[in-house]
């Protein structure tokens, strides 16, 4: 139950309105159980009146009234109650949701990530959803139910205290049964069914985005079997679920049977030794509607195993603590002053894991300065490129940037001062506009149309300019295309450190030779480090470093590592 405390503790800042819809609840049990107590009551006290001389001065009209009244009631108290408390509960679920998010991102990217996006966006979807059952199912409901019943029997017991006490002692017998009872046999299905639903949808979501390759491979078959397999499994889950409800319901009736039972034993002979009255039929009635009181707990209990593993699975997300934590704009976090940004890597150590994956990094970026990081692919320079952008932290050594520890800078000023190309380029489901000013939001349309220009990608300002939708991942876009806008990015982007991996990979030739010259005049006045597999320019840059599994084993400049006769000359040879 620790495992809810959060979500309490969310619940307070909507107190109010869900304490207002609570009380509306439970005015609407109270008219549905009034309703059918008095119809109950009236029914026989105006048959009784009809067969005697009362028929002349009964009253018809103020208990038909009440009847209407409190139907009238039930109908505006239950519509009164929806809007209340869905209100509030989706403003929470809101709350609950940017909590979540506000968690989620520091966490990323994570080494050794074993969370997947389609797990995530079922957490983030579904299992915060599920939150909603501890207010809406259990606190509510259990709240509700409770008043009720010490109110029903108080007003049963004002008529007869024997009936009054049986009343109060069934009903509350199945409140203290119900819950550990339904709970332990919804537990372990209730957990099954939200890790299936979950599994169910990181299946589907990876068939649907795999499928192209699927169907080349051959692959599809199979993954729609384990589709097929995982959905059967959600079905068995479900029918479980279902008989569960089934069987308190049922059970439920069952009581309320007894207890009606017992009830009509003890009004046979009527009340204090009179003869029976109509009051037999008002008592006889309330037993009956108790059930109202009762069918919410019914239902709680067997969903409190979903409400707790998906409590579980989000707090395994908002208790994790980020592997990177950058300081605020406090005491001990430092501007970066000076115009040009200059590049210390201090004995960097850093692993994902057990394997050493770069050790005792010594290398100088100085200020304005080009420098090309050549190694086989697996070397380890992408790891070194996303220290620099503190996806990680090192392990051991420093990395400090115009005499400031990469630590203390604040994210907002890092982001700013360093622009970069990465080897994926992410295309957002969105505007060609929008995914051109997430690198310069103040960039305005002429701007965006030169830097799509100068990456030679004017032709998609043709039919709705900057309005046009790229759509799901970029995918009407060419890999080459989506590189250029990744290098469109760059060009907005005014940081005066610029981090290129593998930018130019996969363009033809002439195409990257223009993209290589528009590169070099973006970083006149910049910092540059090239990752790279090919040789084109490499005789421009001010040094080049050549990394072997994790180790930088040359580095010079280009005259000065060919006359070396080592690593560097031997690849300029091969290739
Ligand atoms: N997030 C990660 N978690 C665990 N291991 C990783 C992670 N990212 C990279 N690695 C491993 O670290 C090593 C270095 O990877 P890195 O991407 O830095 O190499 P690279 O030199 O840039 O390769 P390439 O030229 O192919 O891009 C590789 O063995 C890779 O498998």
């Amino acid at each position: 139950m620790g495992d809810l405390k959060p979500y309490f503790q969310l619940y307070k800042k909507h107190w109010f309105h869900l304490t207002i819809g609570s009380l509306i609840g439970l005015l609407t049990l109270l008219a549905s159980v009034g309703l059918l107590t008095v119809s109950g009551w009236f029914l026989s006290a105006s048959a009784v009146a009809g067969l005697t001389i009362a028929r002349q001065t009964f009253n018809y009209m103020l208990p038909g009234a009440a009847v209407r009244g409190l139907a009238i009631s039930r109908t505006a108290g239950r519509w009164g109650e929806r809007v209340i408390t869905h209100d509030a509960t989706f403003k929470l679920l809101t709350d609950l949701r940017v909590r979540f998010f506000k968690r989620m991102i520091p966490l990323f990217p994570r080494k050794n990530a074993t969370l997947r996006d389609a797990d995530l966006l079922n957490r983030i979807t579904a299992d915060v959803e599920a939150m909603d059952h501890i207010y809406l199912r259990l606190v509510s409901p259990i709240a509700q139910s409770l008043i009720g019943i010490v109110l029903l029997s108080l007003i049963v017991a004002w008529f007869d205290t024997a009936s009054g006490l049986w009343l109060g002692t069934t009903l509350i017998a199945v409140m203290v049964i119900w819950p550990p009872l339904f709970y332990k046999l919804g537990k372990h299905n209730g957990e099954q069914l939200t890790l299936t639903k979950a599994t169910l949808r990181t299946t589907l979501i990876d068939y649907i985005s795999a499928h192209s390759e699927l169907l080349i491979y051959g692959g599809e078959n199979k993954r729609y079997k384990q589709f097929i397999q995982q959905q059967s499994k959600l079905i068995e889950h479900q029918f479980y679920h279902a008989r569960i409800s089934a069987l308190a319901s049922s059970l439920l009736m069952l009581v309320n049977g007894v207890t009606l039972l017992g009830i009509l034993y003890l009004g046979l002979n009527g009340y204090h030794g009179e003869p029976a009255t109509p009051i037999t039929a008002l008592i006889v009635f309330a037993a009956l509607s108790s059930m109202e009181l009762l069918i919410p707990i019914a239902g709680a209990f067997q969903f409190l195993g979903q409400t707790l593993t998906s409590a579980k699975r989000l707090n395994q997300i908002t208790e994790a603590s980020p592997e990177v934590t950058f300081l605020d704009d406090g005491a001990q976090a430092q501007p970066l002053s000076s115009q040009s940004l200059d590049v210390q890597i201090d004995n960097v150590s850093f692993q994902y894991s057990e394997r050493p994956v770069l050790q005792q990094i010594d290398l100088t970026l100085p200020a304005g300065s080009k420098t090309a990081l050549l190694g086989k692919t697996g070397c380890g320079k992408s790891t070194l490129a996303q220290l620099l952008t503190r996806s990680w932290d090192c392990d051991s050594g420093e990395i400090v940037f115009n005499g400031v520890s990469l630590r203390q800078i604040p994210e907002d000023v890092l982001r700013a001062s360093t622009s970069v190309v990465s080897q994926r380029v992410d295309i957002l489901n969105d505007s060609l506009r929008n995914n051109l000013t997430i690198a310069n939001n103040k960039a305005d349309d002429e701007q965006l149309a030169d830097a799509l220009h100068k990456v030679e990608l004017s032709h998609l300002l043709d039919d709705t300019g900057l309005e046009q939708w790229l759509g799901d991942g970029g995918r009407q876009l060419s890999g080459g295309e989506k590189r250029r806008i990744g290098l469109a990015r760059m060009l907005l982007h005014t940081g005066k450190l610029v981090i290129l991996d593998e930018a130019t990979e996969g363009l033809d030739k002439t195409t990257e030779k223009k993209m290589l010259d528009l590169i070099t005049e973006h970083c006149k006045n910049k910092t540059a480090l090239f990752i790279t597999h090919r040789l084109s320019n490499l005789h421009t840059m001010d040094t080049i470093v050549m990394m072997e599994s994790g180790r930088i084993v040359e580095q010079g400049d280009f005259r000065f590592l060919l006359k070396q006769n080592g690593r560097f000359k031997r690849l300029t040879e091969a290739l």
